[in-house]
């Protein structure tokens, strides 16, 4: 998701002050990103405006066309949607349905009588429309994309191809969920951005009838998104999704009455002592009168009433708090959201984990009828999800059970103990993506959310991933998001997902830049980068020295590993490719 997608978002929301939500027929929450701006549309047509924008000459060229697509035949499925769209269209005018093939009285497979079913029972028809240049990836080899499109989704899905045209019309045809994830699919597939351009795929859905249609124009102008009718389509969506769910108690905290008579003044003495942590409440509910919690100073202070978490802190000789540690821990026992701000391996980890552990002991429903994980947290890579899974280990707070779940890792087996039943989840969004659209995870016990180092992961592209995990993670949870850095994307998340949330920074806001390390830059030419690579370890390293190397892309990593390897350079390579077995040990390697 881009930057200027962000800036769409924020400045939309800006200027749209969020309405009293009292719309009793709502699109599904993920329509919501598609959703345009609506115009006056009589009829309720189950085509798209894909269709509607083309004009009075679409369907005069339409006829001839479909005798000619009738005359080449019909044999493969996604092909036949689509050489036989417009004959479709008609018949479906005319209102019979989906049935070009009935009429025909052509043969169907089980599976197409599948869907088949399922369309006329529902009688469902979203558009969306996606650049022509993607068709032949979603149709696949022989169809096998488009089969298996189908069958993840359960929908019906038709292209409806037209020579010569920048744009295809594809018909998603099923249950709404089915159409959502269909869509879901082919926005991964096409890797497409809702931004600006004409890339952007568009959708309406035929059952919501003439207060949305479908923006298929590629003039940026054009696109206009009523974002205050957004924001009041996902809140009562939201309401109506997550209100039979429990109420989440959130406030653990008794303050210490040492902390409790810090005095101002003091507390900001602390603050500047412990890495000039600067603290700010972001809360834009006038109704919050909280104030921001004092700092705590010990381990104590903070977890007095929690015996087995001091005894594994004690465990590990840790003396004090870290800095980021003494602010968050008072926030987020409090159950308030928090933003955390800090340079990795400050102590982030355990400053929202110790907090989590007490917040599931809390709840009031029985662990076993929650019905799912109580904790998630997400993080960018895998070898950063197994540390914290480790820590939760660590600790083996009051048998609380938990999971890693990466790419790369036995799906099977994280699927397995997911099954079993865990209250943790920790995980890389793309693999838990995957698990929860295939309803293998159900993300809606989920009440404390983790988004662990932020900027790693949109910096990774896993943006889209986030989000839709978030839409099936109930509104009211308490939500904490980490970051080493400060960038608009990290922001403009933060101001998306968190509610009220404390933003604790350590430190300065500069932290790009380690200033412990000696950053130097050398430009160099193209075919000059291995030898200066070679060069710069033959004669700038000492020989305990070790050296990381980042390149671009994985064919390179394996090019410069082999040559250093033919050198008699003791060398590890890492990459997506590798298994993970290997990639770990290269870490291991590269540790000792
Ligand atoms: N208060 C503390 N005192 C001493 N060590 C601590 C303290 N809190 C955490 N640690 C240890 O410091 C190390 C780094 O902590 P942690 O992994 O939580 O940092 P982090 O900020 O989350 O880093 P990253 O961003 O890499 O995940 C860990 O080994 C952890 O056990």
């Amino acid at each position: 998701m881009s930057e200027d997608w962000d800036e769409e978002i924020k400045t939309g929301l800006k200027s749209v002050p969020k309405p009293h939500v009292s719309t009793p027929a709502l699109p599904s929450s993920t329509s919501w990103a598609m959703v345009a701006k609506s115009r006056p549309e009589t009829t309720a047509s189950q085509f798209g405006s894909s269709q509607r924008s083309r004009g009075s000459g679409f369907r005069a060229k339409s006829e001839d066309d479909n005798k000619l697509r009738n005359r080449r035949g019909n044999n493969d499925d996604a092909f036949g949607a689509s050489r036989g769209g417009r004959g479709e269209h008609r018949s479906r005018g005319r209102g019979r349905g989906f049935g070009r093939n009935d009429e025909r009285g052509t043969r169907h497979t089980n599976k197409e009588n599948q869907y088949r079913n399922r369309d006329s029972e529902r009688s469902s028809v979203m558009t969306m429309s996606v650049p022509s240049s993607k068709v032949g990836r979603i149709i696949g080899k022989g169809g096998a994309k488009i089969r298996e499109l189908q069958e993840l989704s359960g929908a019906r899905i038709k292209i409806q191809a037209e020579e010569n045209s920048e744009e295809t019309r594809i018909d998603l045809i099923g249950s709404e969920e089915a159409q959502i994830k269909a869509k879901d699919l082919i926005e991964e597939l096409c890797e497409m951005s809702y931004g600006k351009g004409h890339s952007a795929s568009t959708c309406t859905n035929s059952l919501r009838g003439g207060g949305w249609f479908s923006q298929t124009s590629n003039k940026e102008e054009e696109m206009q998104i009523d974002w205050s009718m957004v924001w009041a389509l996902k809140e009562a969506n939201d309401i109506k999704k997550f209100k039979d769910l429990p109420a989440i108690k959130k406030n653990f905290y008794i303050e210490d009455p040492n902390v409790a008579n810090i005095y101002p003044e003091e507390a900001e003495k602390i603050r500047r002592e412990k890495n000039n942590i600067s603290v700010i409440d972001l809360s834009k509910d006038e109704n919050n009168t909280g104030r921001i919690p004092n700092p705590v100073r010990t381990f104590e202070e903070a977890f007095q009433h929690y015996p087995e978490i001091l005894d594994t802190i004690y465990a590990q000789k840790f003396t004090e708090p870290s800095p980021i540690q003494c602010q968050s821990w008072p926030v987020l026992l409090q159950g308030r959201d928090l933003i955390g701000i800090a340079q990795t391996g400050t102590g982030k980890t355990l400053a929202f984990l110790l907090p989590a552990f007490i917040h599931i002991d809390g709840q009031t429903v029985p662990r076993e009828e929650r019905g799912g994980p109580n904790v998630l947290i997400l993080s960018p890579t895998r070898e950063l999800a197994q540390q914290i899974e480790l820590e939760v280990k660590k600790f083996n707070y009051k048998g609380i059970k938990s999971v890693c779940i990466y790419g790369g890792g036995d799906r099977k087996a994280q699927v397995d103990v997911v099954t079993k039943g865990v209250e943790i989840i920790v995980a890389t969004p793309g693999r838990l993506c995957d698990l929860v659209r295939n309803e293998i995870v159900n993300v809606k016990s989920v009440t404390y959310l983790v988004l662990d180092e932020a900027d790693r992961m949109l910096d990774m592209g896993f943006k889209y991933d986030i989000v839709k995990i978030l839409i099936d993670i109930r509104p009211d949870r308490q939500t904490v998001m980490t970051s080493a850095t400060w960038p608009p994307g990290v922001r403009s998340l933060g101001e998306s997902y968190l509610k009220n949330p404390i933003q604790v920074f350590i430190g300065s806001l500069d932290l790009a830049a380690v200033h412990s390390v000696t950053q130097r830059v050398e430009i160099v030419e193209e075919e000059d980068k291995k030898k200066r690579v070679f060069d710069f370890i033959a004669h700038e390293m000492d020989p305990n020295d070790k050296l990381l190397v980042f390149v671009g892309r994985k064919g390179r990593v394996d090019d410069l590993s082999s040559d250093m390897t033919l050198k008699g350079i003791r060398c590890q390579s890492i990459h997506g490719d590798r298994y993970c077995f290997c990639a770990r040990y290269s870490y291991i390697f590269f540790l000792f």
